[in-house]
C-alpha cells in the first residue's frame, strides 16, 4: 500500500518557510555530523552525475539517509553551462523526502531555493569558521542566482561594512545592486573588487579562472562555488596553492572541483567546521583559506 500522496512544497511555499536564522544553526549541525563519519548520523555518497550533453548540462543525484534523525531524501539537481542568450535557469532542481521505513515517498519539495539558501549557508558558515575576525569588506564575483543568495546569507549572518561586486556584464552588476536591500558598489574588474577584501564568495558560471591568488590580501577567506566540474576553474593555481583548502565533502571535492582537481592542491581535512582548523592557516605564506562546495 502507498499510504497517504505526498505533500508538494513549491517555490514560494519554501521562499516562506526557509529562513537563514534557522537554516543555518541546523545546517552547521547536519555539516557536523557529516564530518563525523558515522553512518548512523549521515551517508551521503558522492553524487553520481549524468551528462546531458545536447544542453551542455548535467543530472546530479544526491541521495542522503540520516538514520538517527530518520530523514531519507534526494536531491535531483539539472545544472547548466548556459550560452549568454538563455533565459532559462543554471540549476533547476527537486528535493524528494522518503519514510525510511515503508520507502513511501512523504514530500516532494521544489529544490532551486533550497540549492541557493543551503549553499549560501554552506558558504556563510565557513566565513563565519575561517575568515578573520573584524572582516569588513566582502566582494563577490558574479550577479545570478547564487550571488543574490550570498548577499543575503552574508549580510545577514555576518556584518561588513562595504560590499562590492563584479560580473563580467557590466549590466548584470547593475540590475544586482537594483535587486538587493543595501548599498553594493560595482566594480570595473575583479581585481578592483578583490583587493583588500576580506571575505570573497565566486559564484561565476566561468571555465577559467577568474580570480588570481596575487589580488588577494594575505588572511583572506574564499568561498568558492562555481567551479562544480573537474574541467571548469575560478580561481587560479597561485591562490589554491597559497590557501588552505577546505570543503564541505572532501571527497566531492577531489571528485568534481576543477579548482582542486586542476590545481593538484590536496584538501585539508575532512573534519572542517571546527574553529580549530582555522589555526591552521598559520602555516601558510599568505594565510589565505578557501572553502569549495560540494555536499549539496
Ligand atoms: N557548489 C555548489 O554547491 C553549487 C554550485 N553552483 C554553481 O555556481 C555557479 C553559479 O550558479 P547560479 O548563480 O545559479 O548561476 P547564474 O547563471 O544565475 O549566475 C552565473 C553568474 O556567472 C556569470 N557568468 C557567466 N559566464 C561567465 C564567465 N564566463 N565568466 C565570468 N562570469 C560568468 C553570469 O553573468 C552570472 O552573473 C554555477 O556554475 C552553478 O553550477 C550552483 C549551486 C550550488
Ligand atoms: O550541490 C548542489 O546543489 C549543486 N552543485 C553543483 C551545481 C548545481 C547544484
Amino acid at each position: 500500500m502507498a499510504g497517504a500522496p505526498p505533500v508538494i512544497i513549491w517555490e514560494r511555499e519554501v521562499e516562506s518557510l526557509l529562513h537563514y536564522k534557522e537554516l543555518i544553526p541546523r545546517l552547521e549541525e547536519a555539516l557536523g555530523k557529516f564530518s563525523s563519519r558515522d553512518s548512523a548520523e549521515v551517508i551521503q555518497p558522492v553524487r553520481s552525475t549524468v551528462p546531458l550533453q545536447k544542453h551542455n548540462g548535467f543530472l546530479g543525484l544526491m541521495p542522503t539517509y540520516m538514520e538517527n534523525d530518520g530523514v531519507l531524501s534526494t536531491k535531483l539537481v539539472c545544472f547548466y553551462n548556459r550560452g549568454a542568450g538563455s533565459t532559462l535557469p543554471s540549476v533547476s532542481a527537486t528535493v524528494l523526502l522518503l519514510d525510511p521505513e515503508s520507502g513511501h515517498m512523504k514530500a516532494v519539495m521544489d529544490g532551486e531555493v533550497i540549492t541557493s539558501m543551503r549553499t549560501a549557508g554552506a558558504s556563510a558558515i565557513s566565513a563565519k569558521l575561517l575568515m578573520r575576525p573584524g572582516a569588513e569588506v566582502l566582494a563577490i564575483l558574479g550577479t545570478g542566482q547564487q550571488a543574490l543568495s550570498h548577499y543575503n546569507a552574508f549580510t545577514e549572518m555576518l556584518s561588513f561594512k562595504e560590499v562590492r561586486v563584479w560580473n563580467h556584464r557590466r549590466e548584470g552588476a547593475e540590475k544586482f545592486c537594483r535587486s538587493v536591500g543595501g548599498p553594493v558598489t560595482v566594480c570595473g574588474s575583479v581585481e578592483e573588487a578583490v583587493r583588500g577584501a576580506d571575505v570573497i564568495v565566486t559564484v561565476t558560471r566561468s571555465t577559467e579562472p577568474v580570480l588570481c591568488g596575487r589580488w588577494v590580501k594575505p588572511g583572506a577567506h574564499v568561498a568558492a562555488v562555481g567551479a562544480c566540474r573537474p574541467d571548469w576553474r575560478e580561481l587560479d593555481d597561485s591562490l589554491m596553492k597559497e590557501a588552505v583548502v577546505y570543503a564541505d565533502s572532501r571527497e566531492g571535492a577531489m571528485a568534481e572541483s576543477g579548482d582542486v582537481i586542476l590545481s593538484g592542491v590536496s584538501v585539508s581535512s575532512p573534519v572542517i567546521l571546527t574553529g580549530v582548523c582555522v589555526s591552521l592557516a598559520s602555516y601558510v605564506r599568505k594565510n589565505i583559506t578557501a572553502f569549495v562546495l560540494f555536499a549539496g
